[in-house]
């Protein structure tokens, strides 16, 4: 069987050779057909001028004939074939061309069904921006937002469309059957009806085709209505598109020989988006999906569900409440500036943000070069090309096996589906709903009963330390929650495993992530939910955040790592459900000079944070101010993104990349092993000592306010400095000999001769001193206006419930909580913190008066 890859070398990546015996000597596709070698059938292709035509012919053929078994690698294998064919096609006078609008929509297929909705939700944006004229992209776009439970883009995607072609009649009527709450957007007994496919190009038209290549005799269905912006120029124009019909795709010719053009090739291209898309012929699609995909758009999820399983019922994925970015106050906004944005410049789809230039969104601490703060920088890992960004994608979805193995789904009989819908807020977003998917639920939380309750025990709440191993599936879409659409969903919430919380504010942002401060409505407590958008986050990141999940989960029961609650991951995106922090060591130090007596606090705190890690055998690799948390006064670490566990037998971590944060990045883990100047080796052994240099640099920048090495902008000489052990770090007296002997200590650039975390606790600067009693506590940092903002969140959504005072009061002992034994002066104290437990407040204007005066 051949590889992936070297098949793809083979015959993708064949450059034209003029001298060619076969280059303009082939003119037809008869001639061509009979090509076997796919460098000359390239040559060809390109001989032509890289017709939409040829390429959809050719794609056709190697789907039938490429040899990949593997359904999974003939996926890989088709998505750079596309990607290819999109690469080289130009745009230009081709946006009404219907081949080329089919090896788009087979691309967002392909991508579909490696998992990667993003993907295929961008082409089918490009799609649409670029061929605004054929009806089919707008449906099976619509389809597809449908069928990821997006309704309401679904309908405003039909909108737009009827607007360009008001005369379509096909968009008409998918806008009543959307509204009407249909799951296809056009009429399944349509796609019964087969006719004969209409040649596209003249190159092809001239083709008689014969039966035997596979062509089946089809009659023509209905004729479509034409759109005025019909480029009648084009073979493959919607004019001519329109005339032709609904074609089924014929199998594989018993011969091998590849199909003519029009069964193959323009043979998919559809008048509608009724039709079945070939790479779906090998997805692993569940029969709901095959079933969708042949009556509706195309478009199915990418499955890995059991085709025979699944009755054919109502299955929608919840609209995500978070979209990239953050917000999804307006999605369709959005979409609009991305199809402007597309429609500006035509041009072939490698430039695309998620394709090629994904990598650009490596979160700084993988690749992006900084010199700003803690940001830093670190040393950029190579972008993964397409094939492997695309497998990377994809192996997203097979989460680590053994413990983190999720269950298989429950189905629903259909007694189940016959139950009426419940609102949104009651469905979880979960793959499963297996108890022990989750850690532990957030204090006071009770579950909701999902929908299919007989079928689906209620989760049950468990401690976390006596939690089992969480058991994961392959996060795809296995088991869907049902989504009411009569009910419209809360832009201001979150549903992570069926558990409701209210988005408070932003509390942080990371490289791909979002940090929300949310409230869970019915423990009334407040949370951190960190949201990473999986559509745009390459395969180093996805790992990165499956690993910090991993570690976490390590560690709860250590103190002074951040609590993690539960977590919900798919294909799309990871939610985290933490304690929620008040302000990170970053921020707070930005904000406070730290007086020379919390130094020792501050520097206690963290050691013993650290020694937590290394005493399980891990290296956190990034500590640095932000990645220090203050929780109720004390500080807890959080961000193991990068974190790696040593094996037992080892005292170090070989890694083939570097990361970190320059600023804080020890010498061994920029130049080679062990502390010895490197040879600029890409592989290099870490060990705990790695985490002493960072320290060492986060105590240096409390004492000194800046890091050692951060006067230095330019990258290269920071990189030399770090490394030269002739370069002098300077340590400026600061009339405390033993806190510049520790901070000295840690900056010593030989690893045997750096302290551990034990000997730095031991040292006299922390061992012979006590910490002052009081202990410094930063406030929340929850101001005025983000307060009212909640409150009067709370007060519309719950309109004169008892439950605004409830959420009220909630949010009241919250503030108070993080108040007590601060040292802030009463003038930065905030107003919630004069309320007193009656509710009254000791200041005139209190915010929450508007609640205690129901
Ligand atoms: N549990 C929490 N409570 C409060 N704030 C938090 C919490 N977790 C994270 N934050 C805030 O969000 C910021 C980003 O979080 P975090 O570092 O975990 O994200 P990340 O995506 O891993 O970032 P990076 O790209 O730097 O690795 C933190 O610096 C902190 O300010």
């Amino acid at each position: 069987m051949m590889t992936t890859s070297s098949a793809l070398d083979d015959c993708l990546d064949t450059s034209h050779n003029e001298n060619s015996s076969t280059t303009g000597t082939l003119t037809s596709w008869a001639r061509l057909a009979n090509i076997t070698d796919h460098k000359s059938w390239m040559n060809e292709i390109q001989h032509n001028g890289h017709k939409p035509d040829d390429w959809l012919f050719y794609l056709n053929y190697i789907e039938d004939n490429c040899g990949v078994q593997n359904q999974h690698e003939k996926l890989l294998y088709m998505d750079q074939a596309y990607r290819k064919a999109r690469e080289n096609i130009p745009m230009e006078n081709n946006q009404t061309n219907q081949a080329l609008a089919t090896i788009f929509l087979n691309s967002a297929q392909v991508k579909l069904n490696l998992g990667s909705q993003g993907k295929a939700r961008y082409l089918l944006r490009y799609a649409r921006a670029n061929f605004k004229c054929i009806p089919r992209v707008h449906l099976a776009a619509a389809q597809f937002e449908l069928d990821q439970g997006d309704k309401a883009k679904c309908i405003s995607i039909l909108e737009k469309a009827n607007a360009i072609c008001p005369n379509e009649r096909k968009f008409s009527v998918a806008l009543q059957r959307a509204r009407a709450g249909l799951e296809t957007l056009v009429d399944r007994k349509e796609t019964e009806v087969i006719t004969g496919p209409k040649p596209v190009s003249e190159s092809v038209s001239k083709l008689a085709l014969p039966e035997s290549l596979g062509v089946v005799q089809q009659k023509q269905q209905e004729t479509d209505t034409q759109c005025s912006q019909t480029d009648s120029s084009q073979g493959g124009g919607f004019k001519h598109a329109s005339n032709s019909a609904f074609t089924r795709v014929p199998s594989i010719n018993g011969d091998g020989a590849p199909p003519g053009p029009s069964a193959h090739g323009v043979g998919h291209i559809q008048s509608t988006p009724v039709q079945r898309i070939r790479t779906g012929q090998y997805s692993t699609g569940s029969a709901l999906s095959i079933d969708r995909l042949n009556s509706a758009s195309g478009f199915k999820r990418p499955g890995s569900c059991s085709r025979t399983t699944r009755p054919p019922q109502r299955v929608m994925r919840q609209k995500l409440v978070l979209k990239k970015g953050g917000t999804s106050e307006d999605d369709d906004e959005d979409e609009e500036e991305d199809i402007g944005s597309l429609e500006n410049g035509v041009k072939p789809l490698e430039t695309s943000p998620t394709e090629s230039s994904v990598q650009s969104q490596v979160p700084a601490h993988l690749s992006v070069i900084t010199e700003d703060g803690d940001s830093g920088i670190a040393v950029a890992t190579p972008p993964t090309d397409d094939l492997k960004e695309t497998a990377a994608s994809n192996s997203k979805f097979s989460f680590p096996a053994g413990p983190e193995r999720l269950t298989e789904p429950k189905r629903m009989d259909s007694k189940e589906l016959e139950k009426p819908q419940i609102p949104p807020q009651q469905v979880g977003q979960d793959q499963t709903d297996n108890p022990s998917t989750s850690l532990s639920r957030p204090p006071g939380h009770v579950d909701v009963p999902l929908q299919m309750a007989s079928s689906v025990p209620p989760s049950v709440q468990l401690p976390l330390q006596s939690q089992p191993p969480v058991q994961s599936q392959p996060p795809v879409m296995c088991k869907q929650p049902v989504v009411s659409h009569s009910v419209p969903e809360r832009k201001d919430q979150i549903h992570i495993k069926g558990v409701t919380y209210t988005i408070i504010k932003v509390i942080g942002k990371g490289g791909s992530s979002k940090v929300y401060q949310v409230l869970h409505e019915d423990s009334k407590k407040i949370f951190a939910v960190k949201y990473v958008d999986l559509e745009c986050s390459d395969h180093q990141i996805v790992q990165s955040y499956k690993n910090e999940i991993t570690v976490l989960r390590r560690l709860q029961n250590k103190e002074p790592i951040i609590k993690l609650y539960d977590f919900e991951i798919t294909p799309s995106h990871i939610y985290l459900v933490m304690e929620c922090g008040s302000i990170d060591l970053a921020s707070f130090l930005r904000k406070k000079r730290v007086v020379k007596d919390d130094i020792l606090f501050y520097w206690r705190q963290m050691l013993t944070a650290v020694q937590c890690i290394h005493d399980e055998g891990i290296i956190h690799r990034d500590l640095k101010p932000a990645n220090f948390l203050f929780v109720e006064g004390s500080l807890k670490l959080i961000d193991f993104g990068i974190a790696n566990a040593i094996q037992s037998d080892k005292t170090s971590v070989t890694r083939e990349s570097q990361v970190g944060t320059l600023n804080y990045m020890s010498p061994e883990t920029i130049q080679g092993s062990d502390g010895s100047q490197g040879n600029g080796s890409s592989n290099m052994k870490i060990n705990c000592k790695s985490d002493v240099w960072s320290l060492g640099c986060i105590l240096y920048y409390i004492i000194y306010g800046k890091t050692p090495f951060q006067s230095i902008t330019n990258t290269m000489m920071k990189l030399q400095a770090i490394c030269n052990k002739d370069y002098q770090i300077h340590f400026p007296d600061v009339g405390d000999p033993l806190l510049t002997d520790v901070v000295k200590s840690c900056l010593v650039r030989d690893v045997r001769k750096r302290p551990s975390i034990k000997d730095l606790l031991s040292h006299p600067y922390v061992s012979s001193r006590n910490v002052s009693k009081e202990s410094p506590k930063p406030v929340a940092t929850m101001n005025d206006s983000e307060v009212m903002n909640l409150m009067s969140k709370l007060n519309t959504n719950h309109s004169s419930s008892p439950r605004s005072l409830e959420l009220a009061m909630a949010l009241q002992k919250y503030l108070g909580s993080h108040s007590d034994g601060h040292r802030q002066g009463k003038e930065n104290r905030h107003p919630l913190q004069d309320v007193n437990t009656n509710g009254q407040s000791h200041k005139g204007n209190n915010p929450m008066s508007m609640f205690f005066s129901d």
